[in-house]
């Protein structure tokens, strides 16, 4: 059969249709509509929406399969020539004419009618009702130097007697535009010739992925990651058996930290790489013996890939009114993931003041959260109800059902012989986790919060908002893949056993074209996060 041709559309053409409502972003130089699939998309409607007006080829390559990518064609409607100038999605603040407003007289046209050169002073004035350029709050708390061959995007400033109440809100302002100036100075120049450079040499760092068969996942590694599990769960249960409860929920803790990691790559689709069997692999993992909601973690998970530390998209940096890792959350900002106003109340104002103290007492209960997000995610049925993952939710169901027989009822109730006993091994075994909240902030807190406008490659976003973690190869299970995650925010669904291989290969990648790559120690980093060590 002869390959189906579309017709060639202008900017202006897409511009309308986004205009209208429609759900259209550009994938290897083809117009898609999603409108049609949304509702039944795994990945949730957001994902997709902070899309809109994008060219989403390599944010979407990242993260589906290649049968994802094929069903993706179904969707064409069109194609566009040359370089594809991005628009700021709807759901970011972009304003879009609908095709009707164009006069007789007016050209229509694929003309970068949005800037492309640099996030100057006029794309600020186009951009969104609420300034979107920025760093990290703790830049309003104390000053410290980023190591050498690290962006400043990191290194901060001191105010620490700023009082961002209204009459701060200028002050706020002057620190975003300094911030991202900070960061322009940088990191490469956000213009088009270059961005499109660092597109093209990330992908062909991804086919160097692909040569070197780095997708392929060594379920031999994952044996070994299973005996650790099996060899805790039975320590975790001989101690209760004796008696030892605190013992035994230390162990418990241990396993509950490790099996976040093999949930985390299952949510990726990276052990397997079949949406189903991965699911269902999370699903006991995280619902069956973790009593936590693998659907919700993907849900916001899935977003945060797309909009790595964005304070007003990215739910892993929205916090308050416990913490603020952006200066930008002090002027309460609307929260697109949450959909209300993250309010900078006087409970904000009090908990942000010592949250540089806070930060490991809040970590140490991060699990109680969890619970109480996966409960209104799985009762509000806030997950797919169409599509092929339709019948996750109950799987789900059917998995707490599961943890709280086992957990609450014949580990508390059953095996322990006082209230006080329950208590204490309830606390042991949800605070031992503790490290594994530690880590996932580490990744991001610390790196840029700056939004450098549309026109930023999905690679070096990624690289400057997210930082790797420097370990002996032995320790690779204590940080269960996480010391990787610039690696992992670049290709998501590589299997974690070969993240330090494909380490190699973007570093290479980084000198080539520039662009700083965030490699701390783990007491450094965590310095970094918490920010007021040394
Ligand atoms: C018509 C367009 C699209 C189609 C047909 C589509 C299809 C799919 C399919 C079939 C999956 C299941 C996993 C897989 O087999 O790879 C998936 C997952 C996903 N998609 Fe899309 N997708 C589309 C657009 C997008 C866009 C624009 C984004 C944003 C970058 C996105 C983000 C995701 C994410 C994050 C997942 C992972 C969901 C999970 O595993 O829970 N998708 N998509």
């Amino acid at each position: 059969m002869a390959p189906r041709t579309y017709p060639s559309m202008s900017r202006r053409e897409v511009e309308g249709l986004i205009a209208d409502g429609r759900m259209v972003f550009i994938l290897d130089q083809y117009v898609i509509k999603a409108d049609a699939w949304a509702p039944f998309h795994p990945g949730g409607d957001k994902a997709i929406r902070h899309m809109i007006g994008r060219d989403a080829t390599d944010e979407v390559t990242a993260l589906h399969s290649a049968e994802a990518r094929e069903q993706m064609n179904r969707y064409r409607i069109g194609r566009v020539e040359g370089i594809w100038s991005n628009f700021i999605p709807p759901i970011q603040g972009g304003k879009f004419r609908p095709l009707a407003e164009v006069g007789p007289g007016d050209v229509i046209d694929n003309g970068p009618d949005c800037p492309t050169t640099s996030a100057s002073s006029s794309d600020l004035g186009s951009r969104p009702p609420s300034p979107v350029f920025d760093d990290n709050v703790d830049g309003l708390l104390r000053k410290r130097h980023a190591p050498a061959g690290l962006s400043s995007a990191a290194s901060i400033s001191s105010a620490s007697s700023v009082e961002p109440e209204d009459g701060g809100m200028s002050f706020l302002n002057s620190l975003t535009h300094e911030k991202t100036a900070l960061d322009l100075e940088k990191y490469p120049s956000i213009d088009e010739t270059t961005q499109a450079n660092i597109v093209s040499k990330y992908r062909e760092l991804h086919q160097r992925v692909k040569d070197e068969d780095l997708y392929r996942c060594n379920y031999w590694d994952y044996a070994i990651e299973g005996f650790r599990y099996v060899l805790l769960a039975s320590t975790s249960f001989l101690f209760l058996r004796w008696g030892w409860y605190g013992t035994s929920a230390a162990f418990l803790g241990a396993l509950w930290h490790q099996l976040v990691f093999t949930a985390h790559d299952a949510g990726h689709m990276g052990i397997t790489h079949d949406f189903h069997t991965d699911s269902v692999i999370g699903i006991i993992i995280a619902d069956f013996l973790g009593g936590l909601s693998i659907g919700w973690w993907k849900k916001n998970h899935n977003v945060h890939h797309v909009v790595t530390n964005a304070p007003e998209h990215d739910p892993d940096i929205e916090h308050m009114p416990f913490m603020a890792v952006s200066h930008r959350l002090l002027q309460s900002l609307r929260s697109t993931y949450y959909d209300h106003v993250m309010e900078y109340d006087a409970v904000a104002k009090f908990a942000i003041r010592v949250q540089h103290y806070s930060y490991y007492v809040l970590l140490c209960f991060g699990r109680l959260n969890l619970y109480r997000l996966s409960w209104a995610y799985l009762i509000l049925g806030q997950g797919p109800r169409r599509g092929k993952a339709w019948w996750h939710r109950y799987l789900e169901i059917t998995g707490h059902l599961f943890f709280w027989t086992w957990f609450g009822y014949g580990v508390l109730y059953k095996s322990l012989p006082t209230n006080w006993d329950r208590f204490v091994f309830f606390l042991i075994s949800h605070v031992v986790p503790m490290p594994v909240h530690a880590q996932i902030c580490l990744s991001h807190f610390a790196m840029s919060t700056a939004d450098l406008g549309p026109h930023e490659s999905f690679p070096q976003k990624m690289l400057r908002t997210t930082m790797d973690i420097e370990c002996p190869a032995w320790l690779d299970f204590f940080h269960g893949g996480l010391q990787f995650q610039v690696i992992h925010h670049l290709f998501p669904r590589i299997p974690r056993h070969n993240l330090r291989r494909t380490q190699k290969l973007v570093q290479d990648f980084c000198d080539e074209v520039g662009i700083p790559y965030a490699l701390y120690g783990f007491v450094d980093g965590n310095k970094k996060s918490r920010g007021d060590f040394g």
